[in-house]
């Protein structure tokens, strides 16, 4: 038997995952370790996937115009010719010709003559002909919908948010390669010594804005990297990182991290504390809690307790007034790692907004009473919509008025990228395209020392 080329591996993830069949990430990470690929073909199967789901429904406004009944088409041959175009399109790579050779050879070890033809016509035909020109959609929100492969309800949303012109940069900038960052662990290397580290190595990096422990690599596989396998570095996003920057952790301070998996900004924290203090780490899924442990260690952090609990019950585990810091890193729509993750764009809908809004109001609510006075919550969420961010503060302030937002931060912040994210009364809102990082909101909500007493923080 012939061995499986990298693209018909591609069509077998897309296939499984491309209609809304599950976690992309998953199928493809299995599928890797089942067909024993080296690093180049991961990449290509990668950006293959990924590049193609992305863009799902440019390549599908685009096979109209070749095929009348595309919805007739069987999955598998729907998503060859996708994944065709995709590479036709956007990947220099590889001429035309060898890409329509390869789809007319896999469409005959899967299909029958009448599907071989097909392809094989649909690709010549987009080859000699070209693509469509989308200029001729006339209506301006369906144009960029189609031309992005944006959801139409998502950019509508964005404009009546942000503007057409930010929700357009924020919808193109979803499609653009993005930079990896890492954090530097500094219990074992200081970031001078890693960049000096990854530089002497050939790598092509910066120290990020974001975060003294940041760093952004424009060149090299840091995963294979001493640093990265020794627990020196990890692998985060800026914006990610800002948020426990947010915090301003000191030594000995008991922490509260509600939502921790994977763990991320847990690591972090305890990473600020200097292995001092406490981070107690909650999460509703046990399973998850898994990873948070397994990173604690490889990082050599010992500070930190993990427990799995619904984080709105947790006034059942402490007593008010607890800890010094608390984050509230909430379970949202994803709106701002669309990037990374395509699948969200097409999965989540303006019903699943208003459900996590209303979990994202209960855990802040069920938890501020376990805030010290002149302690202070960091709420975040990785989305760019206000229903879950600006509007969930609003109206904690408007029923806690023992708390006020301590912009006090946003001073602090290197003017280069103050004057580029949204800040307003309520928080701070980085889009995707303002540093081609993660789209992401936080605010910082003090709770006043002379709140007296609880009475109307317990609602
Ligand atoms: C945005 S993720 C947290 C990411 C994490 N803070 C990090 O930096 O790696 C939100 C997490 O909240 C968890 N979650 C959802 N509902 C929860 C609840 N009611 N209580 C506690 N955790 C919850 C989810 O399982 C998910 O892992």
């Amino acid at each position: 038997m012939t061995k499986k080329t990298v693209r018909n591996h591609a069509l077998d993830v897309l296939t499984k995952v491309g209609d809304g069949g599950g976690f992309s990430h998953l199928i493809i990470d299995q599928t890797i370790k089942k067909a024993n690929l080296n690093n180049k073909d991961v990449a290509l199967l990668t950006e293959i996937v990924y590049g193609t789901l992305n863009r799902k429904l440019t390549l599908a406004y685009d096979l109209k115009q070749f095929v009348k009944k595309e919805n007739k088409l069987q999955s598998w041959v729907k998503w060859l010719l996708y994944l065709s175009f995709y590479q036709m399109k956007y990947l220099n790579k590889v001429p035309d010709h060898a890409i329509i050779n390869e789809a007319v050879e896999i469409a005959k070890q899967r299909g029958h003559q009448g599907i071989v033809k097909l392809v094989n016509g649909v690709l010549r035909t987009a080859q000699r002909n070209g693509f469509t020109d989308y200029s001729e959609i006339e209506d301006a929100y369906e144009r960029l919908a189609i031309e992005t492969s944006t959801p139409r309800w998502l950019i509508e949303r964005w404009d009546d948010s942000y503007g057409l012109e930010k929700a357009e940069a924020i919808a193109r900038q979803n499609l653009a390669h993005q930079a990896m960052s890492i954090r530097v662990n500094p219990l074992r290397i200081s970031r001078e010594e890693a960049i000096e580290q990854l530089r002497s190595d050939g790598f092509e990096v910066s120290p990020s804005l974001f975060s003294n422990q940041g760093i952004v690599i424009e060149k090299g596989n840091v995963l294979t990297h001493d640093l990265f396998t020794q627990g020196a570095v990890t692998i985060q996003d800026q914006s990610s990182m800002l948020v426990t920057e947010m915090m301003q952790i000191e030594d000995d301070q008991m922490v509260l991290d509600a939502c921790s998996a994977p763990g991320g900004k847990t690591t972090h924290i305890a990473e600020k504390l200097h292995n001092t203090g406490e981070v107690h780490a909650f999460d509703i899924h046990e399973k998850k809690m898994r990873v948070v442990k397994e990173k604690a260690e490889t990082l050599g952090l010992i500070n930190i307790k993990t427990a799995s609990k619904d984080a709105r019950l947790l006034t059942e585990n402490y007593p008010p007034e607890t800890f010094d810091r608390i984050l509230i890193d909430a379970p949202c729509s994803g709106l701002g790692v669309i990037r990374t993750k395509p699948d969200i764009k097409y999965s989540k809908t303006e019903n699943d907004i208003d459900n996590l809004a209303i979990i994202q109001f209960e855990l802040l609510t069920k938890i501020a009473p376990l805030i010290k006075k002149d302690g202070m919550i960091v709420y975040s969420t990785c989305t760019v919509d206000p229903t879950e961010n600006e509007v969930i503060i609003a109206e904690f302030l408007t029923s806690h008025q023992a708390f006020e937002v301590d912009p006090s931060f946003f001073e602090t912040l290197p003017v280069q990228l103050k004057d580029s994210v949204g800040i307003t009364e309520f928080g701070l809102q980085i889009f995707p395209d303002d540093f081609n990082t993660d789209g992401f909101f936080m605010t910082r909500l003090r709770r006043r020392e002379d709140d007296g007493q609880l009475g109307n923080i317990l609602s």
